[in-house]
């Protein structure tokens, strides 16, 4: 009790040095037996109601999504909360959270947050220091240009192949899909099989090119290959479905666990680590044999820096060689890092555009004016990409990724030594170990940095649309004074690597620097960001050249009754499927991502312009 109490002291004494606001909580929120028994919150709550009154909802596991810029409308733009074990600043203020992610070396990756990811090789996300500068070198090789093109074509190819499952053999469409989140789930892991392992992977009742090669069928074979139980897609499937069970869980536990999920996982994995095994010995020999790049392949490109000739990198330094456990482990965590960040977008960006008919209708316009009706197979990528990151397809992934950015706290510490932060011309200290969480969810939506206009919402009467989603906001003036390249004082000059253009289009809004992080920013920005990018607009671009995409209203009228209805009937039905799936897309929490968890889901229709039945008039 002694050592708890001057523990807690400590870091009160600490909090109050710093000048800034801050909270006393009796236990560390993130502690995992703070989460395992969160009866502690109700003990906190028989002390007098102003000792947790305010600081009640931050401690509470999903509130970045939920309770957003709310809380800190309340608390401040930085606040601190002093437990006994740290003392943690959560901010949603552009200025500090530019500053921090400018300043690697002064904010680092607390990375025994990512150490459970490390489950199958030290990675670039997971390390910190040289070791990491090491991984980032070698793994940015592979994110150019060049392979941004070839995945934009892949992506192209795989939402197509997506679009047959939801269209049906007769192509009418107008069928209840319920299985958006699967399907855009399949969608982004056959773009980052291909990604990460130069694999095209096939969707049902499709096959391969006659010219595929031997390796190609195997790992896109239906049927598990020799000495396996899965095949490839199923044990990445559930590999990452179960991904949190066989983080937490001991090898030696997970094997004698008699519950399904447990075997499930167990198989999944075996299956998989034997998979990646088979891939790196396949992508030693092709080195071994002289065989050139062909494609996006990053787990190829990581042998061929460690068993080329050729192991420097494009700017003459000399890369450390990755040893066997590490090419694996940056493999894995690709695949982790760009699978659902990317799925979740795409999958609530399809949402919100049914939700949004105007928007909708806006973005097919902008579509047709790049593309015309020309064959996707034919589009390219340097001609088009520019224009697409400029059109509403920017846009509408740019605004998807304010309101609900797939990572919704991004976590750094104050390193060996006491910092200085700056915040409307004030300095605040901050000590050694402070951690601080960038709270993605809560600088998007405060109203200081980004332009509104009242709430065109159903039922929403409010005099700001900043929680809805407004692709068209992208287009809105910024406001007097409003400053997107504020220079930081001490900041990384070194280049790691990654793409270095700026997150969103010059023609578009451009936020204030730090106000816009679903990318993170600075050294430690997502290394995926362009490709990313790349595959959400090309698959917004194949799907919405020929359909559009509705909700479905089948919970309130069958389809001879929506036929029989006059306009009016038909918008006061809509309204009722807009309410109904809204109040589902708010229902989504984060656990490693931020996505719809248990059985929620919102069905929709796709269906061939021309034969919608509401979002071609329908006002959103
Ligand atoms: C919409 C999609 C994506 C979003 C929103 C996203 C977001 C992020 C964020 C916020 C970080 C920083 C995490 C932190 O500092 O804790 C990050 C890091 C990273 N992302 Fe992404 N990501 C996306 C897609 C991808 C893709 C497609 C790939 C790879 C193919 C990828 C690879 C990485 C890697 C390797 C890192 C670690 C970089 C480092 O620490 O140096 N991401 N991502």
């Amino acid at each position: 009790v002694y050592r708890y109490a001057s523990a807690l002291a400590g870091n009160v004494a600490k909090a109050k040095r710093t000048g800034l606001p801050y909270h006393v909580v009796p236990m560390n929120p993130h502690s995992p037996i703070a989460q395992m028994f969160p009866f502690w919150k109700s003990l906190f709550k028989l002390l007098p109601r102003r000792y947790w009154e305010d600081i009640m909802p931050v401690l509470m596991s999903d509130w970045h999504f939920r309770d957003n810029y709310k809380v800190f409308e309340k608390l401040g733009d930085v606040f601190l909360v002093a437990c006994p074990e740290k003392l943690i600043l959560y901010t949603a203020n552009a200025e500090v959270i530019h500053q921090v992610t400018s300043k690697r070396e002064a904010f680092p990756k607390p990375v025994q947050v990512y150490k459970i990811l490390s489950l199958y090789g030290e990675s670039v996300l997971a390390t910190e220091g040289a070791v990491w500068k090491n991984h980032r070198k070698v793994t940015a090789a592979s994110f150019n240009e060049k392979n941004a093109a070839l995945v934009f074509a892949e992506s192209i190819k795989q939402t197509e192949g997506m679009i047959d499952q939801w269209i049906g053999a007769d192509r009418q469409g107008n069928r209840t899909i319920k299985t958006v989140e699967h399907d855009t789930m399949a969608l982004m892991l056959h773009i980052i099989g291909y990604v990460g392992f130069g694999l095209r992977l096939v969707w049902p009742g499709q096959s391969l090119p006659p010219d595929a090669d031997a390796r190609q069928a195997k790992y896109a074979a239906l049927e598990p290959p020799a000495g396996h139980t899965l095949n490839f897609t199923q044990s990445l499937e559930k590999t990452l479905e179960k991904i949190l069970l066989l983080l937490l869980t001991p090898r030696w536990l997970l094997k004698h666990l008699p519950f399904k999920a447990t075997k499930v996982a167990a198989e999944a994995e075996e299956n998989f680590v034997k998979y990646l095994d088979e891939f790196l010995h396949d992508k030693i020999d092709d080195v071994k044999n002289g065989d050139k790049e062909v494609g996006m392949d990053i787990m190829g490109q990581l042998a061929r820096t460690s068993y080329g000739e050729d192991s420097t990198s494009k700017k003459g330094s000399k890369l450390s060689k990755l040893s066997d456990s590490e090419i694996t482990g940056n493999a894995f965590i690709m695949i982790v890092a760009g699978h659902e960040t990317t799925a979740n977008t795409i999958h609530f960006l399809l949402l919100e555009l049914a939700n949004n008919p105007a928007a909708q209708r806006l973005l097919q316009r902008d579509i047709v004016n790049i593309f015309g009706d020309t064959d996707p197979s034919s589009w390219d990528y340097e001609s088009s990409v520019n224009a697409l990151m400029a059109s509403m397809a920017g846009a509408c992934m740019n605004e998807m990724l304010r309101m609900m950015p797939p990572v919704v706290d991004i976590p750094k510490e104050v390193a060996n030594n006491d910092q200085v932060i700056v915040k409307d011309g004030e300095k605040y200290h901050l000590p050694q170990g402070v951690h601080i969480g960038l709270v993605a969810t809560a600088v998007q939506r405060n109203p200081r940095y980004w332009p509104t206009k009242p709430s065109k919402v159903a039922g929403n009467n409010s005099d700001s649309d900043i929680h809805d989603f407004v692709p068209e906001r992208w287009y809105r003036k910024a406001e007097e004074g409003h400053d997107d390249s504020a220079e930081v004082e001490g900041a990384d000059t070194e280049n790691y690597g990654g793409f270095e253009g700026p997150d969103t289009s010059a023609q578009l809004f451009r936020p204030v620097r730090g106000s816009y992080i679903p990318f993170s920013d600075g050294a430690r920005s997502c290394l995926g960001r362009r490709l990313a990018q790349v595959e959400l607009i090309s698959a917004l671009s194949v799907i919405f050249q020929k359909y559009s995409l509705e909700l479905a209203v089948d919970e309130w009228a069958t389809d001879a009754e929506v036929e029989a209805m006059d306009r009016t009937q038909r918008a006061a039905l809509y309204k009722k499927a807009q309410a109904s799936s809204r109040k589902v897309i708010a229902s989504a929490s984060s656990v490693l991502t931020l996505k719809l968890h248990g059985d929620k889901f919102v069905p929709v229709r796709l269906v061939p312009k021309g034969q919608e039945r509401f979002v071609d008039w329908v006002d959103s």
